[in-house]
């Protein structure tokens, strides 16, 4: 399955043509009669013969872009000199770096910043290491720690590969919540050495995210480090995942005047988001989830290689139905797919019961595409950027940790994780919510704010809390 149609992107093709047998004009046509948008036209170079051009083109997807750069090839008196993927391009270098707060100008700032007179400041925080807080980047820090076993819905692409996604996590963290945070990806899929690697690094860190480290072993990962470090652990594939879930379900839910108690929900995909949208989902009172993986439902009797679904099988699917998702979707309220691209068919759609609720996951193919589902749903969401309803972890992951941090929280509990989906969902009011709104934009600015506040308060009446910050406002 392709990217769907409702994507698009930027190409730029460098062309030479001889202006004396080509006009510009004449290929500007020509992009036009393949469908291409031109967005920007750039000079890079002219002689009295040639010109040297950067044509900037929005297409609807590689195959789209290959069609336009194909048509020009044709042209006499063009020759194409490079083409690139504006998407390429923005990633040339990396996309994040490390800056520092004052500049040294002169020996006096060095011998501050550096040694000599670093020392009194080490010696202050050696005397009294609550002082690290203070004195260091720490309280602001977040660690994004990767395997790169399951990175978004792509698997196990190993750490390099995994950088690009946790750099643009980083990039996230800071643009929206102010969070100071850098990838760490590793190069071990030893759930053990990872324990220690991230207990080890972890003083430098006022919170550890954990990510796209594939199931079952992120459970014990983050299980163990939430045991073992006294700083805030959260793997947002499980938990951030749920919170947006979540939050787009409770308004989801208010448009087809549905209570949680009565719906009957399938989620496609156990693993690490599915697992944790099934507790939170349960937690606030829903009584028929039913899982589905790979091998079709998740029942009780069924035997199962991942060492958690035997629990998951005793605390959903109270019918204990059995089959493949085709099986078992019939009248459900709500399909929730944290799987992997083009899992669910329009004819499984055409099953559910009324007003159906759809919200297709993957990323970045989502389990179908948008395009065929609406016609049959009441609500479609999914985690692209490019359609309405963008559920994304990104949309809880900077104000949950803004929260945690500003408040010291010694860990991210399920109380500061409900009042984060409630805050998300809130920010949503009853006069703009419709089926192609259930939750807000990422560049909503009320969102991370709105978080943060929340998930202070929770972990101030939870008693997690060790510092009482100023109010945001
Ligand atoms: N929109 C969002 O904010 C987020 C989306 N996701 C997406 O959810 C998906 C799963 O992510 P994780 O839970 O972190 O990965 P994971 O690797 O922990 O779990 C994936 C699960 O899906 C199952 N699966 C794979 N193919 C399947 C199929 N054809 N039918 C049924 N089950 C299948 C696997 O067996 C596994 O249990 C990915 O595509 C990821 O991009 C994950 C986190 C956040
Ligand atoms: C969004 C995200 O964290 C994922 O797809 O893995
Ligand atoms: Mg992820």
């Amino acid at each position: 399955m392709s990217i769907p149609s409702g994507a698009s992107m930027n190409i730029i093709i460098r062309i030479q043509l001889e202006t004396n047998i080509i006009s510009l004009g004449e290929i500007v046509n020509v992009i036009g009669d393949e469908a291409g948008d031109i967005i920007g036209l750039d000079v890079i170079s002219s002689s009295k013969t040639s010109t040297v051009r950067d044509i900037t083109v929005r297409v609807h997807n590689n195959n789209h872009g290959q069609q336009v750069v194909s048509a020009i090839s044709k042209l006499a008196g063009v020759k194409v000199v490079n083409v690139s993927d504006s998407t390429f391009l923005l990633h040339l270098g990396g996309k994040i770096e490390m800056k520092p707060k004052v500049r040294i100008k002169n020996r006096d700032d060095l011998s501050r910043v550096y040694t000599p007179g670093v020392a009194a400041i080490s010696e202050a925080i050696h005397a009294d290491p609550s002082k690290v807080y203070s004195l260091t980047m720490k309280s602001n820090t977040v660690a994004i720690v990767t395997d790169g076993t399951a990175v978004l819905g792509l698997g196990d692409i190993g750490p390099e590969a995994a950088m690009p996604v946790m750099e643009g996590k980083a990039m996230l963290f800071k643009q929206l919540a102010n969070v100071d945070a850098f990838p760490i990806c590793l190069d071990t899929k030893d759930t053990e050495e990872i324990i220690r690697i991230v207990k080890s690094i972890s003083p430098t860190f006022g919170g550890i995210n954990l990510e796209d480290i594939a199931s079952p072993r992120c459970f014990e990962i983050e299980q163990r480090l939430k045991s073992e470090l006294n700083i805030p652990v959260f793997h947002d594939d499980q938990h951030g995942t749920a919170v947006a879930i979540y939050a787009g379900l409770l308004n989801a839910l208010k448009i087809v005047q549905k209570n949680v108690k009565d719906i009957k929900v399938v989620i496609n995909g156990i693993g690490a988001a599915g697992i944790a949208c099934t507790k939170i989902l349960l937690a606030a009172g829903a009584k028929n989830v039913i899982g589905v993986d790979r091998n079709g439902a998740i029942y009780r009797g069924g035997s199962y290689s991942n060492p958690h679904w035997q629990a998951y099988a005793e605390m959903t699917n109270p019918e204990n139905l059995q089959g493949s998702l085709s099986d078992v979707i019939g009248e459900a309220d709500v399909f929730i797919g944290v799987s992997a691209p083009g899992t669910l068919k329009v004819e499984d759609v055409q099953k559910m019961a009324t007003d159906a609720i759809v919200f297709a996951m993957a990323n970045p193919v989502p389990e179908i595409d948008p395009d065929l589902a609406s016609p049959h749903v009441r609500v479609m969401a999914t985690g692209r950027s490019d359609y309405p309803n963008q559920i994304n972890n990104v949309l809880c992951f900077p104000g949950i940790f803004r929260g945690a941090l500003d408040c010291r929280a010694s860990e991210i509990n399920e109380a500061m994780k409900l009042a984060a989906a409630e805050a998300i969902a809130s920010t949503v009011s009853d006069e703009e919510l419709s089926e192609s709104y259930i939750i807000p934009s990422v560049f909503n600015n009320k969102v991370v704010d709105k978080i943060r506040d929340a998930v202070v308060k929770a972990a101030v009446e939870t008693g997690v809390a060790r510092k009482i910050p100023n109010s945001n406002k």
